[in-house]
């Protein structure tokens, strides 16, 4: 497996255009099997993820030609459902989280759907539970083969229904509605997931002649239709790279500019960097992150110190705590960092706190940050990276460390960032893939 081998300490300076979004292109991939004509999709990220949920298509006979690097045009008019419980869906399916996605089309186009354990990161437990009932009180039937590890489900027909979701699950939400654009009469769901990449979703599938309202709240209504057609969607800008931009820029004293952010659907992400202290101008819809000496944490208005913490849109997204918690380490002042939603993505602060990063890890949920303010460098050594957002983390630590670090199990960082070592390499940074 390769590594990455980084020389840091060095000042970056440049332009950088952020992929198209990976958890978006995960949901809108899945979407394409919902009809029989041609979805054209661009913007897709060339990463591990995405590519390999597009091989599990072409493995169902879904038809894919790629006209551009970026962009992909499917038709699923001849899907081999069986495909679902071969062992090599089983395998490959278990890499990844967003295969877990393919199964509410397949309810609804198909009446089955095979879900074997989803892979992902490895960062807790990550229950299915919102899904599997959801599909369930839309009429579906359900049983956990203890011996393969699948749940198969069947649907003869699927009716629309009022649900309240016990959590507002991101992909659980994706599935759902894509099993009800289908199904007759009407769906609501309460406490949905409505962060901008199922509003984007959903308007894919209103383009495509399915009937949601409520897009962009957490109460989305679903008049079942009896068909979809095909339709032309372009995907947003990845919102946690961008994080990870601002990030890296901060930490590493550069002056970095990203482009087309689409700032408005970045949420509370900018003001989070800026209660470190990060300065940011937004310029048309760049952002521009100059070089910076020193930023200092805030503290709340009575003086107390600030906690940055993970919560459901519009809330802040958990897949940049890493990135924020990396960027303290050399801020002035402190932060309690904590990770409400999953368990084990905390555990890579060993490696910081290696480096000389001062860090109490208090449990495995919160990590008290005390900034360095620049006194001291980090050090470079030899790290392994965990999952995909604590290998960025780590990445940008090793980019504002004195001396040589190596980074190995980047097949993590690979999932969902593209080509990133020649990008950074154009912003002057020292990496090599080895
Ligand atoms: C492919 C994809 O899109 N993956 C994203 C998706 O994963 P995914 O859809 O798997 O994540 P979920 O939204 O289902 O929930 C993530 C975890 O948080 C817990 N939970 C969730 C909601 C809540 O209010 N309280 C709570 O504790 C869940 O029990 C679960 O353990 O959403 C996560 C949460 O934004 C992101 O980290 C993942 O990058
Ligand atoms: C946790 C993440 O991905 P996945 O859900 O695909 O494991 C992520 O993108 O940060």
């Amino acid at each position: 497996m390769s590594s990455f081998e980084v020389i840091g300490g060095k000042k970056l300076k440049g332009e950088i255009v952020p992929q198209g979004a990976k958890n978006e292109a995960l949901q809108i991939i899945s979407a394409v099997l919902l009809t029989d004509e041609k979805v054209t999709v661009r913007n897709i990220p060339d990463i591990i993820d995405v590519n390999l949920l597009i091989e599990l298509l072409q493995e169902m006979n879904v038809k894919v030609e790629r006209p551009q690097r970026d962009t992909c045009i499917f038709q699923a008019d001849d899907v081999n459902v069986d495909y679902l419980l071969s062992e090599t869906f089983q395998k490959k399916s278990g890499r990844l989280r967003g295969s877990v996605m393919l199964a509410g089309p397949m309810l609804a186009r198909f009446k089955k759907a095979f879900i074997p354990k989803p892979g992902g990161d490895k960062i807790g437990r990550r229950r299915l539970d919102t899904h599997i009932l959801s599909f369930q009180k839309l009429g579906a039937k359900f049983d956990y083969d203890t011996e393969d590890g699948f749940f198969h489900l069947e649907a003869p027909k699927l009716k629309g229904t009022f649900m309240l979701l016990d959590e507002p699950s991101v992909t659980g939400t994706a599935n759902v509605v894509m099993a009800a654009v289908l199904a007759e009469g009407t769906t609501t769901i309460y406490n949905a997931a409505c962060e901008p990449y199922i509003q984007q979703l959903c308007k894919m599938l209103n383009h495509m002649g399915a009937n949601i309202s409520g897009v962009g709240s957490n109460m989305l209504k679903i008049q079942g239709v009896e068909k979809l057609h095909g339709t032309e969607h372009h995907m947003l800008p990845d919102m946690i790279e961008i994080g990870s931009f601002i990030g890296l820029a901060a930490m590493t004293q550069s002056d970095i500019i990203i482009k087309n952010v689409n700032h408005e659907n970045l949420g509370i992400i900018p003001e989070k960097f800026q209660q470190l202290g990060i300065k940011m101008n937004i310029e048309n819809d760049d952002i521009h992150v100059p070089e910076q000496d020193l930023y200092e944490i805030s503290t709340y208005l009575d003086g107390g110190t600030l906690t940055v913490y993970d919560h459901p849109w519009p809330g802040f997204t958990p897949d940049l705590l890493s990135i924020v918690l990396v960027v303290a380490t050399q801020a002035k002042g402190s932060v309690l960092i904590h990770q409400k939603m999953f368990e084990s993505r905390l555990f890579f602060v060993d490696k910081l706190i290696e480096m000389g990063a001062r860090i109490i890890l208090c449990d495995p949920h919160r990590a008290a940050v005390i900034g360095l303010e620049r006194k001291f460098p980090l050090r470079g050594i030899t790290m392994t990276s965990p999952d995909i957002r604590a290998g960025v983390s780590l990445l940008i630590a090793a980019l504002s460390a004195e001396g040589k670090s190596v980074i190995q199990n980047i097949d993590q960082i690979d999932r969902g960032y593209q080509y990133i070592d020649t990008r950074l390499q154009q912003l002057g940074a020292e990496i090599r893939r080895v």
